[in-house]
């Protein structure tokens, strides 16, 4: 197992021209080992989306360094498999077709037959198997997200980026989502980076936790390891203690972090100068859909 796989190395990036240039984050420290499951949790808009897209190698740091194996990554790749919330499947192609494509760039070398095989074999992975010449629009959200893991994973990468891929299901169709993920992740033994808003699934999910500080220039702050036993069971895990104390420390940690933006966007505060308004005339009459003001 390599320690630093994959890693954010001082890294910030702004968006904008430069004079008026702020740095959504700031100096992010990551280290992330081989098939290690790590979950950043943040507020909305604090920069996740805009991590994600650096380890992928969609955009590049203002300053600091990205690197994967010891090597700077500057343009993504297929080791590096993305999943966002949006699924962006292509709505005239089949759930065969969809990772059929994906499958045929990344395996060129593959014989048409071999290429059939193994996107069959990642339909069957995510239980797709009777909506495999389905179109998108027959779809429901969850079989949706299963032909996007299945696109994602089809490609064989050996990093798998998660951007709050199960935010947008119900309940239920996300706890199935999330044991498939993790069955896949064993067998598999991918590195996964997931942002997710949601404590107790990275508390289900990850082997470490890093919460991202509020931004503008946000960065990730102390790290919390889970070592509750795997196969972890949604059912009885509430009752762990670890459980318990691991998502009331997260929980505390999040409201400090929330309490210190406030505090340091209330100290910016522009006072509003003491002035009343100007004497206002109400409309004395309204003629057809005209008002009329008396002089
Ligand atoms: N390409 C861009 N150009 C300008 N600003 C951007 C760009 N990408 C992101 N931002 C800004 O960076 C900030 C962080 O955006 P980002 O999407 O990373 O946040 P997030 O934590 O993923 O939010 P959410 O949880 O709401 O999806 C936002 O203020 C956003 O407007």
């Amino acid at each position: 197992m390599r320690r630093n796989f994959l890693e954010l190395d001082q890294v910030s990036i702004g968006f904008g021209p430069t004079p008026t240039r702020v740095d959504i984050l700031k100096d992010v420290q990551l280290s992330v080992a081989e098939n290690e499951f790590v979950a950043i949790l943040g507020f909305s808009g604090a920069g996740k989306s805009t991590l994600i897209s650096l380890l992928a190698g969609l955009e590049a740091p203002t300053s600091g360094e990205v690197r994967m194996a010891g090597k700077r990554v500057t343009r993504p790749s297929p080791r590096r498999g993305v999943m966002f919330q949006s699924y962006s499947l292509l709505p005239w192609l089949t759930v065969f077709g969809n990772i059929h494509l994906a499958a045929q760039q990344v395996f060129p070398e593959k014989s048409k037959a071999e290429v059939r095989e193994h996107v069959e074999r990642y339909i069957e992975m995510v239980h797709l198997t009777a909506a495999r010449d389905k179109r998108p629009h027959e779809l429901s959200g969850g079989m949706r997200q299963r032909v996007s893991l299945a696109r994602t994973l089809a490609m064989q990468p050996e990093v798998l980026l998660l951007d709050e891929p199960l935010s947008a299901l119900d309940a239920l169709t996300r706890a199935v989502l999330q044991d498939e993920i993790l069955q896949i992740w064993e067998q598999e033994k991918k590195t996964v980076v997931l942002i997710t808003n949601d404590v107790d699934e990275a508390i289900l999910m990850a082997d470490r936790i890093l919460p991202l500080t509020m931004g503008p220039e946000a960065s990730l702050g102390e790290a919390f390891p889970v070592t509750l036993e795997r196969p972890r069971n949604r059912r009885t895990l509430t009752d762990q203690p670890e459980y318990q104390h691991l998502k009331a420390a997260i929980t505390a940690h999040l409201v400090g972090l929330n309490q210190e933006a406030r505090a340091l966007r209330g100290g910016s505060l522009v006072p509003m100068p003491d002035i009343a308004p100007k004497e206002f005339h109400a409309p004395s009459k309204i003629t057809g859909l005209k008002w009329k003001f008396s002089a």
